[in-house]
């Protein structure tokens, strides 16, 4: 008799609006049903994704279900990155954004994302290095990006993504550019920007087509550097960015690469899918198909063709 699969779920609770709590039963319900072993793990604080998915790999599961927002997900990828074995990830988009699961084309409904990790569909996914920490949609500097880690987590609970715009909205007038120097062997810049993103996916911060060309699979990250701007300039460009447009502004710069340095004479912040992720200078490699990810048949089909 061929042993079932096991998959080890890792929660957190607080995600989003806290939808986890109460759908938990009929979730389990649907994996085990579709064969799979189900053990549990529920997140308290930082790093506990992490340190549970470390383990999962340890005990040889076949999946790790990340069940959060984009910062649950990081910390399971984290968690298993270094390991010479890696469960393939599973994803219950269950945050406020949810980055990944937009670029994976995964339903927000938690009970069909069950169904889609049953199917056991995998597709390779890329993940990016940067120190010895990883990331899977985004690294980002630049003012702009600190905003999604000032967001407090109760806001984001009762607003969801209108939390962050709102936040946005606060900081706009006060917003000041940087200095960056950024070496890569495919684009060389130095001068002030008022935002730089390394994105590994298509999907940045709710926005869809910030990196039009983004692919998780194709080895390469996208960076789109925004250049000095003025207030009305900055609203013109995020008009654009919602169709995918702002790359072929003379303010941007968008290159792919798969590895660069970005170093800056100001102390910098780096974002890392949207928690904070440490300081310039630092060098940033892509690791292809690190990870393998389940994704639906059809979709992920269609993603790896794109
Ligand atoms: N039980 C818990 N209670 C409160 N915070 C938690 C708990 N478990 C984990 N966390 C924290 O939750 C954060 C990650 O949240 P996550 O990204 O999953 O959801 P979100 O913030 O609602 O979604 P998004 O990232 O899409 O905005 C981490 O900073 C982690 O420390």
């Amino acid at each position: 008799m061929t042993r079932r699969q096991r998959a080890r779920l890792i929660y957190n609770p607080s995600a989003g609006k806290e939808a986890l709590r109460n759908q938990l039963p009929d979730l389990l319900d649907i994996l085990e049903r579709g064969g799979l072993e189900v053990s549990c793990a529920m997140t308290r604080g930082a790093n506990d994704a992490s340190v549970a998915a470390r383990q999962a790999s340890l005990e040889h599961f076949d999946y790790v279900i990340a069940a959060g927002g984009d910062g649950t997900i990081n910390e399971v990828v984290n968690g298993l990155s270094d390991m010479e074995y890696r469960p393939t990830l599973g994803v219950l988009p269950a945050g406020t954004t949810n980055d990944l699961a937009r670029a994976l084309c995964l339903p927000r409904d938690l009970k069909k994302a069950c169904e889609i990790i049953v199917g056991r569909h995998a597709m390779p996914m890329d993940v990016g290095r940067i120190g010895d920490g990883y990331f899977i949609n985004i690294a980002g500097c630049g003012r702009l990006t600190e905003l999604t880690y000032e967001v407090p987590s109760k806001l984001k609970t009762h607003l969801g993504q209108l939390a962050y715009y709102v936040k946005g909205l606060e900081k706009l007038p006060g917003l000041k550019s940087i200095h960056l120097d950024i070496d890569s062997p495919d684009f060389a810049y130095e001068g002030k920007a008022m935002l730089c993103l390394i994105a590994n996916s298509n999907s940045v911060g709710g926005f869809e087509k910030l990196a039009p060309n983004a692919k998780l699979h194709d080895g390469l990250f996208d960076v789109i550097l925004v250049k000095q701007l003025s207030l009305p300039e900055l609203v013109t460009l995020a008009r654009l960015a919602l169709k995918g447009q702002h790359v072929n502004s003379d303010r941007v710069v968008y290159f792919q690469t798969e590895t660069l340095t970005i170093s800056s004479p100001d102390l910098v912040e780096l974002n890392l899918d949207g928690e904070f992720g440490g300081h310039l200078p630092q060098r940033f490699h892509c690791l292809k198909h690190h990870m393998k990810v389940l994704v639906a048949e059809p979709e992920g089909t269609k993603l790896l063709d794109r």
